[in-house]
C-alpha cells in the first residue's frame, strides 16, 4: 500500500454557530494530484488551511505526512500558495525568492525557479511592481522553493494568461512525475479534469463526490444521444424507453440522458423512432459538478 501524504478524519470547523467544514474524512496517497472542487464558500480554503496548521478543527484529526503540520520537520517538506500571495515591499523577484529559498534543507536553484514560474525577465523588477498574474507566479515559485514533497496550491491560476497556464500545468505534471503530492483548488473544471488523478467535490463543508475525472463524469451525467425528431416523436414515448433518465426538448430536436448510450441507440433503432443527425456526446466535467451541487442542495433543501 502507498504511504498516506495528508489524512483527515472527522474534522469539523465551526465558525460562529456556521459548519464550514462538516466531517470531512479524507485519505490522501503520496504521488496523487488531487483537484479539491466546490463552488464559492464550500469550505475548500478552510480545509487547507487546517492541513497547513493554519486553522485548528474544532474536532477531528489531521495529519500530514504522518505528523503534525506545525512541525518544523513537516513544515520542510512542504510547499503552499495561498490565495493572497504576499509581496514583501522593497524586494527584488530574485531576492524574494531567495529568502525563500534559505528557510529550506534543500532547495530547488534560483535559476529553475524562475524558469518553472516564468519570471526569468522579472527576476531584477522589484516584486511589489509584478501584475497580478505575475504575483500568483511569485507565489508559485516561493511555494516550490523547498522542493517539497507536499504542494498545495489555492487557486494558483486565477489571473495567469494562457501561456503561464500552460507553462504552470506542465510543471506539475513534472512534479507528479517526481513522485511528490499536489492538492490544488480550482474554479476552472478543465484544469482538474487535465492535471488531477483524483478529484474530491465539498459542498456546504461536506465531501459530495471522490474518484477519478471519468469516475466522476460518469457516475453522474452519463452521455446524450441528440437527434431531430419526427413529428410522430413524443416525450411520452421516449422517457417510456427503459436507460432513458432525461428528455430535454429543443424545437423538434431532443437530448436523452442515459447511462448507456450503446443499448439506448440499439433500443431506439429497433423501435424505428424517426432520427436524423444523430449525435453521442459524453457528459463534460461541467455538467457533472453542477449535477452534484444541484443534487447535495436539493437534498439539503437550499434550493
Ligand atoms: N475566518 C472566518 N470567519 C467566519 N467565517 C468564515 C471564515 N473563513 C471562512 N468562513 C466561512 O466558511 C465557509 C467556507 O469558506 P471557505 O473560504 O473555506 O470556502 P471556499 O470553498 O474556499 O470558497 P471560495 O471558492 O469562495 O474560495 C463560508 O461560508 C465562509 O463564509
Amino acid at each position: 500500500m502507498k504511504q498516506l501524504a495528508i489524512q483527515l478524519e472527522n474534522v469539523t470547523k465551526v465558525y460562529k454557530g456556521k459548519k464550514a467544514v462538516d466531517d470531512l474524512s479524507l485519505s490522501i496517497e503520496r504521488g496523487t494530484v488531487l483537484a479539491l472542487l466546490g463552488p464559492n464558500g464550500a469550505g475548500k480554503t478552510t480545509t487547507i488551511s487546517m492541513i497547513l496548521g493554519l486553522q485548528q478543527p474544532t474536532s477531528g484529526k489531521i495529519k500530514l505526512l504522518g505528523g503534525n503540520p506545525r512541525d518544523s520537520e513537516v513544515r520542510n517538506r512542504i510547499g503552499a500558495m495561498l490565495q493572497d500571495v504576499s509581496i514583501i515591499d522593497n524586494l527584488k523577484v530574485s531576492e524574494t525568492i531567495n529568502l525563500f529559498r534559505n528557510y529550506y534543507t534543500n532547495p530547488l536553484s534560483l535559476a529553475e525557479l524562475l524558469r518553472i514560474s516564468g519570471l526569468e525577465n522579472e527576476k531584477n523588477k522589484m516584486a511589489a511592481s509584478l501584475s497580478g498574474g505575475q504575483q500568483r507566479r511569485l507565489g508559485f515559485a516561493l511555494a516550490a522553493a523547498g522542493d517539497p514533497e507536499i504542494i498545495f496550491l489555492d487557486e494558483p491560476t486565477v489571473g495567469m494568461d494562457i501561456s503561464s497556464r500552460q507553462l504552470f500545468w506542465d510543471t506539475i505534471r513534472a512534479m507528479a512525475g517526481k513522485g511528490r503530492t499536489v492538492v490544488l483548488t480550482t474554479h476552472y473544471l478543465e484544469e482538474a479534469d487535465n492535471l488531477a488523478d483524483r478529484i474530491v467535490v465539498i459542498n456546504n463543508g461536506k465531501l459530495i463526490a471522490d474518484g477519478t475525472p471519468s469516475e466522476i463524469k460518469a457516475g453522474t451525467t452519463g452521455r446524450v444521444i441528440s437527434f431531430t425528431a419526427g413529428v410522430s416523436v413524443k416525450s411520452e414515448m421516449l422517457l417510456a424507453i427503459p436507460g432513458v433518465v432525461d428528455v430535454e426538448w429543443s424545437g423538434r430536436r431532443v437530448k436523452l440522458h442515459s447511462n448507456d448510450t450503446d443499448t439506448l441507440i440499439r433500443v431506439l433503432i429497433e423501435k424505428r423512432i424517426e432520427m436524423h443527425d444523430i449525435e453521442i456526446q459524453s457528459g463534460g466535467l461541467e455538467d457533472a459538478f453542477q449535477t452534484l451541487v444541484d443534487n447535495t442542495n436539493v437534498l439539503k433543501g437550499v434550493v
